[in-house]
């Protein structure tokens, strides 16, 4: 792993081929999670150096718009390959700013280029339809056009991942992007997008811009230019964007919260669940949209599984990102370790049993102990919300059916884990569960050829496979007379 000396970490906004840097004391502060030191500053942008932005990205587009799949593709592949050329530097960059451990990172970073070379498959394009058999004297085809400019605003827990998702689509297609990273990691954002110009994306294709987050976020959804926003982040402020984008009937792409629950029925095999609870759970220090969030055990499995589990999550290392041994690194911040405190004070108080962490680790404030919760119940704060930390609570169950119907009450509906070795129970409950990603005997489901969305409150559209294009392309039918 790189320091940051050694990364060049870029400290300016980019608009165009234009880098603007920091002035004065207008500036975002960006800290290193793991130690809270200041780690660089990027500019807070005014919104008339946002509407600039956009204005530049609505000139690339109209010239961008009329090159051929096979360009685009060519330059995505050039991406694709600057990202691998530079993928440890990368990931140092993900590792300093948002604190996963470096393996990790490089995981992300390899994650990240997968979805830019997955849409520089030309053949995946969706390009319209003929009707083969019109009336005499008619021709009826639809044609496929590129939505326009484009905005995204990405979260910190995959600063590399949640930016190609979103990008390499709309660069794929013909659309240019306006991109907002999160406050705590615009780095790697930066990074990024300079590797892109030097792939050959042209100059105003991707503009970051950095600053007041509600500043942008106005900006981008009220202005008539930007025909699309792409978010990722929390329901409460997808839904604020979803009213903000409403006066100007924008498309939306929102990948929002999740609740994922995590059964183990009756006849799972224990050992698997125990190794898919550990992958679903843990990582990213359970900072991710996808991980498990409570896990619901068959009375009859349940002192076996919380047992065993106990014993994975007690081997758990904690430290720096740079350790190769690390397994947990520290939360994003305090805000983030507060509210994992007062979720498991709430399990506790509800006579939840800490049977291993519940607290900061000694060595450091700034890490949560993995921590498991047994006989948890469904009035607890940490099983009715998402946790976005690394804890188990164990809930107990004996009638799958009443389990099911109470999970299919919940407002969220990203992803949900189930363990079984019947085909008719996996059949079933795989069409009973109200998400949209369901992992059946394994805990770990992201793939770039695949769709990946939610339903309910965790969201709409989808990201990925082939409907991750179409998010970005709009349908002209054309009939013609002759
Ligand atoms: N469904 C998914 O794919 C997915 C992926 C990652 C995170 N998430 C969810 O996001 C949450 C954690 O991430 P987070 O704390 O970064 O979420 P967040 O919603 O606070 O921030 C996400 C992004 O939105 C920006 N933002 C915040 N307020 C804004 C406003 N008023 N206008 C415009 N932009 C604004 C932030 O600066 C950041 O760039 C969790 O709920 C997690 O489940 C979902
Ligand atoms: O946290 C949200 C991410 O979308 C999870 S994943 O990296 O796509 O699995």
């Amino acid at each position: 792993m790189m320091n940051e000396k050694q990364v060049d970490l870029k400290q300016a906004a980019l608009i165009g081929v234009n880098w603007i840097p920091c002035s004065g004391s207008n500036t975002l502060k960006v800290f290193n999670p793991a130690s809270g030191e200041l780690l660089g500053t990027v500019p807070k942008l005014s919104e008339e150096q946002v509407r600039y932005a956009i204005t530049t990205a609505e000139r690339a587009f109209n010239s961008w718009r009329k090159t051929s799949i096979n360009e685009r593709c060519a330059v995505l592949n050039n991406w694709y390959q600057k990202i691998k050329e530079n993928e440890e530097r990368l990931a140092s960059i993900i590792t300093l700013e948002q604190g996963k451990p470096f393996a990790e990172a490089l995981g992300e970073v390899r994650y990240a280029a997968s979805y830019v070379k997955w849409y520089a498959q030309p053949a995946l394009q969706d390009n319209g339809s003929a009707m083969p058999n019109g009336s005499e004297g008619e021709s009826l085809k639809t044609i496929t056009e590129p939505v326009g400019v484009c905005a995204a605003i990405t979260p910190w827990n995959f600063p590399a991942a949640m930016l190609t998702r979103k990008v390499a689509p709309a660069l794929a297609v013909g659309c240019s992007m306006i991109i907002k990273p999160a406050p705590e990691t615009p780095f790697t954002a930066l990074a990024l997008s300079e590797l892109a110009l030097l792939a050959g994306v042209p100059p105003g294709m991707i503009n970051v811009v950095t600053g007041d987050a509600q500043l942008i976020g106005d900006t981008v959804c009220t202005s008539k230019q930007v025909k699309k926003l792409s978010f990722t982040g929390s329901t409460a402020v997808g839904r604020h964007l979803m009213r903000a984008c409403a006066s100007t009937v924008k498309r939306l792409s929102l990948e929002l919260g999740g609740n994922a629950p995590f059964i183990v029925c009756s006849d799972a095999d224990i050992d698997k669940a125990v190794e898919g609870a550990m992958q679903s759970k843990f990582r990213n220090a359970g900072q991710t949209c996808v991980c498990a969030n409570a896990f619901y055990v068959h009375d009859s499995l349940y002192d076996r599984f919380a047992s065993a589990f106990e014993k994975r999550i007690k081997a758990l290392s904690l430290g720096l990102g740079g350790d190769p041994h690390t397994d947990i690194g520290p939360l994003i911040n305090e805000r983030a370790l507060e509210k994992v405190e007062a979720l498991v004070r709430d399990a506790r108080e509800k006579g939840g049993k800490i049977v291993y962490g519940g607290e900061r680790w000694a060595e450091s404030e700034r890490w949560y102990l993995p921590t498991l919760i047994t006989e948890a119940t469904t009035d607890m704060r940490c099983v009715q919300e998402e946790v976005f930390g690394p804890v188990a609570p164990l809930v107990r169950y004996s009638d799958e059916d009443s389990l099911i119907a109470s999970l299919r009450a919940q407002d969220t509906g990203l992803a949900a884990y189930f363990y079984s070795e019947s085909l008719k129970r996996i059949h079933d409950l795989a069409a009973e569960l109200e998400v949209g990603m369901v992992g059946v005997n394994t805990g770990v489901i992201s793939d770039p050829a695949m769709p990946f969305g939610g339903v309910k409150s965790s969201g709409l559209g989808r990201e990925g496979g082939r409907q991750g294009i179409t998010e970005y392309l709009e349908t002209k039918y054309i009939k013609l007379c002759y």
